[in-house]
């Protein structure tokens, strides 16, 4: 297929100089003519490198301090021209405009700027229009013009200049990839000036634009017959998502969705904490003195379904804790870094995935899909009003001791990782029985209670959402737990109150639910 374009005539106009020098030889020594901005020019130049000013292109000086220089039909006609149209090419030899078959740009560095806390008008100055411009305009003609836009497509570039240009579907793939980098440099702008641009106590936006980039195709979705990937945040913040892989078989769809889980569940905790999940839900999850004591009370909670789980830490996995893992089978463990030795410890087992991930953070505003659309929200935040233990109500019983109540703000920042109707109880900062997912409370109580077995006995015991009736609370009650978290607020609190008093239990009531589906 004889569809390669000679590179004669190239635009080269880029912030970011980096390996700018060395590609200015490799483009001189094909004798492809350059035309440039500014300090591309004086870069190009200083390194030796023949160089037209695009001052002598466009027979007008760049001024507003940088906002015009390639804005010029002589440069523009020059990058839009179909070559493939008689028509197209005899105005360009009319009006005596030398087409141009490749436009290397890269754009001013907006989000850095706004990421750096610069002024609204040095961020504004940021917004790169020539360049985009430009982009914009070799992308749609690919047909005619090459555009790159980043210095990680010189290889490419040097490839196409060894076998004297690039081919029409290559030029295509570049128009698309520079499409794709002129609409994130878009979002980006737009968020800033709706968020600038917000009335005062806005927080959720007008528009929501947001891009990701695909990390890596993954062996199967949720179930083989499914085809899926995972993408990251264009936004430059790090997760899961961008997590390092330092040992064992390739990532699932499933192993993410749980590592999630597992992270925002250790996370929720200031000490060392360790959250074991399955299907998304925690079947152990407690904190401790150190990583190892956390992860052994958060195994000992449900030993037999912690096989094959997925464990978070929130501190460096120890040597000591990565011998307690390596004796389960483990799907994956995630953890903001290793002591030196436990890498070594844990890679023993061949089949355990083992990640690296920078602290959470979870917070700020969610997105999840509906069909037609997304639900956004913001993240619930286990410090809302009514998560301080000093301000729970107490409705029933004695107030607690000093470790009840330690353990009561263990269960119920645990809780709200469980998913809804959730019941967890918890004895010394663990989780001793976990009843998930269930759509009545009394079934949760009873799984909670069945999962903690004689452990339920004195454990105390925290709901996501208040007990409609007695009857959920009664089980809790018949299992001998001694003190109860709950939000409170049910039309039937009366009555729960009853049966707990009667009881001699202790209950909490935060006022906050913690629903999570
Ligand atoms: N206004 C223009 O005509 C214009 N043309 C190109 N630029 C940008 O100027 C930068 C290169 O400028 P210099 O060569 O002076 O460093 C590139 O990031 C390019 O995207 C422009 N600047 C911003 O809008």
């Amino acid at each position: 297929m004889n569809d390669l374009i000679p590179l004669r005539r190239a635009l080269v106009s880029v912030y970011d100089k980096s390996g700018l020098a060395e590609l200015g030889r490799d483009l001189h020594a094909a004798g492809i003519e350059i035309v440039s901005t500014g300090s591309t020019a004086a870069t190009l130049s200083d390194a030796g490198v023949p160089v037209t000013p695009v001052e002598q292109v466009t027979g007008f000086p760049e001024c507003l301090d940088g906002r015009v220089k390639t804005l010029h039909p002589h440069v523009h006609a020059g990058i839009l021209a179909d070559r493939r149209l008689d028509s197209h090419r005899s105005q360009l030899d009319v009006m005596g405009i030398e087409p141009f078959d490749l436009v290397i740009t890269n754009l001013y560095p907006f989000a850095a700027t706004v990421a750096s806390g610069a002024s609204d008008d040095e961020c504004v100055e940021q917004i790169d229009i020539g360049g985009p411009t430009m982009v914009r305009a070799a992308a749609k003609n690919h047909a005619s013009v090459a555009v790159v836009t980043s210095a990680e497509q010189y290889p490419v570039l040097r490839e196409a200049l060894a076998k004297g240009g690039f081919t029409q579907s290559e030029r295509a793939e570049l128009a698309a990839a520079a499409f794709v980098h002129t609409a994130s440099y878009d979002v980006a702008v737009a968020s800033w000036m709706l968020e600038k641009t917000a009335p005062e106590g806005r927080l959720l936006p007008e528009w929501i634009g947001a891009t990701w980039r695909k990390v890596s195709e993954l062996r199967y979705g949720e179930n083989s017959h499914q085809r899926a990937a995972v993408y990251r945040n264009s936004d430059g913040t790090s997760g899961i998502a961008d997590a390092t892989q330092l040992h064992g078989k390739a990532m699932s769809y499933n192993n993410y969705v749980d590592a999630d889980a597992a992270r925002r569940a250790a996370y929720d905790f200031a000490e060392p904490a360790v959250a074991i999940i399955k299907h998304a839900n925690p079947c152990g999850i407690a904190s401790g003195s150190d990583i190892a004591e956390a992860h052994r009370k958060a195994h000992e909670c449900d030993p037999v379904s912690a096989f094959g789980g997925v464990i978070a830490a929130n501190r460096p996995v120890s040597v000591e804790m990565a011998r307690q893992v390596a004796e389960v089978f483990t799907e994956v463990i995630v953890a903001p870094g290793y002591d030196e030795g436990a890498v070594d410890v844990l890679a023993a087992k061949k089949n355990i995935r083992i990640l690296v991930a920078d602290d959470a953070a979870f917070g700020g505003l969610s997105l999840r899909e509906i069909d037609g659309g997304v639900l956004m929200q913001e993240f619930d935040s286990i410090d809302a009003d009514g998560d301080d233990p000093s301000t729970w109500q107490l409705a029933a019983g004695e107030p607690a001791d000093a470790a009840t109540l330690a353990d009561l703000a263990f269960a119920w920042r645990a809780v709200r990782s469980v998913k809804s109707n959730a019941i967890l109880l918890a004895a010394d900062r663990a989780s001793v029985g976990v009843g998930m997912g269930q759509v009545n409370r009394v079934d949760s109580c009873q799984l909670a209670v069945a999962r903690a077995g004689q452990r339920a006995a004195g454990s105390v015991a925290a709901s996501d959402a208040f007990f409609p009736f007695a009857d959920g609370v009664q089980v809790l009650l018949d299992a001998g737990v001694r003190a109860i978290v709950q939000p409170g607020g049910s039309v039937r609190d009366s009555e729960v109150i009853d049966a707990v008093a009667a009881a001699g239990v202790t209950m909490y009531f935060t006022g906050t639910r913690h629903f999570f589906h």
